[in-house]
């Protein structure tokens, strides 16, 4: 059984919790207690492989700071990063967000940067009071190489499962490449060791 660990970010009211409700429930539900760090867990079968989901949804009040940004980035396996496609601060906040997950992965990863993100433009029901084009979030997300898409958890379902889906189809590879390699450099590492002890002595011979 795989585990998964995501972390949702973004703006305060950006529509995270939204988000995420409509992916484990399909329901939409308008309001939501926003002052605790929340971590739903869910358990999915996705291309036959049984998995435990586990999403955390910090409280984001302040999330512009980047202490609270650090302590996800350093948990997650993948990130979903949310903003309101009718507010430009939220988009912004999006790309900080993105910058700093960056950064984080580069002091903390030893240079293992990538990780799966993507990158969602909610609240696309309100698409009247838009202030950010989906052209705008499109090239975001291909500057940072994630996926991306834009929603609405008011009003729809299906676009939330296939970004979900294919996030979490991201990952599984990453942690598997992960293990691989990890695999790969410690039999090196055998064989460096085996060599060393064994390989000396062959020449003496
Ligand atoms: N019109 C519209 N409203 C939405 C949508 N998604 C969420 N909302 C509303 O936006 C508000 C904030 O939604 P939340 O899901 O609580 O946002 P959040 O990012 O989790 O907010 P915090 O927990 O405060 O960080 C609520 O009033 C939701 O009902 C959407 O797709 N369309």
């Amino acid at each position: 059984m795989n585990d998964i660990k995501l972390a949702l970010l973004g703006s305060e009211g950006a529509g995270k919790s939204a988000v995420l409700v409509r992916f484990l429930t399909k329901r939409f539900i308008g309001e939501y207690a926003s002052n605790t760090n929340s971590l739903y867990r869910k358990r999915l079968s996705i291309d036959g492989r049984q998995l435990n989901l586990e999403v955390f949804d910090p409280c984001s009040q302040g999330t512009e700071a980047r202490c609270i940004v650090e302590e996800p980035v350093d948990w997650a396996d993948g990130f979903v990063v949310v903003y309101n496609i009718s507010d430009r601060t939220s988009f912004i906040n999006a790309e900080n967000i993105l910058q700093q997950i960056r950064e984080i992965r580069i002091e903390n990863c030893k240079g293992e940067v990538e990780v799966p993100v993507c990158l969602v433009g909610n609240k696309q029901d309100l698409c009247h009071a838009r202030q950010v084009c989906e052209e705008e979030g499109r090239s975001l997300a291909q500057e940072n190489r994630c996926l991306f898409q834009e929603v609405s958890a008011a009003e729809s379902y299906q676009e939330i499962a296939n970004l979900f889906t294919q996030l979490i189809r991201q990952v599984m590879e990453h942690l598997k490449y992960r293990a691989d390699r990890r695999c790969y450099s410690s039999s090196k590492s055998m064989a460096k060791l085996i060599n060393n002890m064994f390989g000396k002595r062959r020449k003496s011979v």
